[in-house]
């Protein structure tokens, strides 16, 4: 599948190297408004296409996104050290309503997948200038959280991350919810599976579990700057979803109708992803702390959107 990247910084950039290095996509191409950069990117990864499958990778204009299944919107401002995601949003809502016009125009049955932050806001944002079905307008969302809680979870108890199921649902940001009620290792709730693994959990292992998936991104900007390989891999991921069709169970932000009481919210739920977007959307059971966490997550990002749409074309 062809997947066009708009904005080459450091999330494009590494998002279409692991597309590249995992074969999710045989053609990538980057547009950047600083031409230079996409093209020097783009060299830079082509050359490490002789590791890895067949692939094309280019940059070029708008036009150059004809026939992309995916479009990915890396474009914008990113967190400097100390700011949250939130405080980006004027800045990057402006952004979208300049690149998403000139997408669509090039790419009229792409799907967009949004990884600019602040990740939920810029999901709805772009749902409403694309005026593209919600299905069709994804965000990586907690994606990332997902995997940085299993990863935790995992290193905690000695196994791989890819034995150890568990979410973070709600807001890719500061209000996540980790769902610890639904955590399983080896087919077990995750506290009798520690047990039983002779690790068992205790409340200072949960909190610090906590504060690793919810502040990682402060820590890692705080030490590099930026992050980019962890989102890099889950934007691969989502693309191989929809370019398999695999009918993948992934958390990812599309707008909701409504999410406990709270309506017209984009925030993260497992979500069902194949050729089409996103097919379903599955709410997990949730503890009264959790439901009461995820309510106030989407009323948070309510917040953030409305306070943004007057300035929206
Ligand atoms: N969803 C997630 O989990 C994550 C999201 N991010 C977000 O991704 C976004 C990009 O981050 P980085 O790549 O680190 O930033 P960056 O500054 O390295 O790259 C951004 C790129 O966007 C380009 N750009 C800006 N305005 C543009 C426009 N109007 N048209 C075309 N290109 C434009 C810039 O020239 C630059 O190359 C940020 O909003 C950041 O917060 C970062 C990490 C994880
Ligand atoms: C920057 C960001 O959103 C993250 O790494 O989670």
């Amino acid at each position: 599948m062809k997947v066009g990247i708009v904005g080459a910084g450091a999330v494009g950039a590494t998002a279409g190297f692991a597309m590249v290095m995992s074969g999710s996509a045989s053609e990538v191409v980057l547009v950047d408004m600083n031409g230079k950069l996409a093209a020097a990117q783009a060299q830079d990864i082509a050359h490490a296409v002789p590791f890895a499958r067949a692939a094309q990778v280019r940059h070029g204009g708008y036009p150059a996104l004809a026939g992309a299944g995916v479009v990915v919107l890396a474009a914008g401002v990113a967190q400097r050290p100390g700011e949250t995601r939130l405080q980006l949003l004027e800045r990057n809502a402006a952004v979208f309503g300049a690149i998403i016009p000139s997408v669509l125009a090039a790419a009229p049955d792409a799907i967009l997948l949004v990884a600019t932050n602040p990740l939920d806001v810029m999901t709805q944002i772009a749902t409403r200038i694309s005026g593209l079905p919600p299905s069709r307008v994804i965000g990586s969302g907690t994606i990332l959280d997902t995997a940085r809680f299993r990863a935790l979870l995992a290193d905690r108890l000695g196994v791989t991350a890819k034995s150890v199921h568990a979410h973070v649902v709600g807001e890719h940001g500061d209000s996540e919810v980790l769902l610890w009620s639904g955590a399983t290792v080896a087919g077990l709730p995750v506290s009798r599976g520690a047990e039983r693994l002779k690790r068992p959990l205790t409340a200072e292992d949960r909190a610090a579990i906590d504060e690793g998936v919810r502040r990682a991104a402060y820590h890692i900007i705080d030490g590099k700057g930026h992050t980019a390989f962890g989102i890099a891999g889950g934007l691969s991921r989502i693309v191989a979803a929809i370019a398999g069709d695999e009918r993948a169970v992934l958390t990812c932000s599309i707008l909701n109708e409504e999410v406990l009481g709270v309506p017209d919210v984009a925030l993260s739920l497992p979500r069902v992803i194949g050729a089409g977007g996103v097919l379903e959307t599955v709410m997990p059971d949730l503890s009264d702390e959790e439901s009461a966490a995820l309510k106030r997550s989407a009323e948070i990002l309510k917040e953030a959107v409305t306070s943004v749409e007057k300035s929206l074309p």
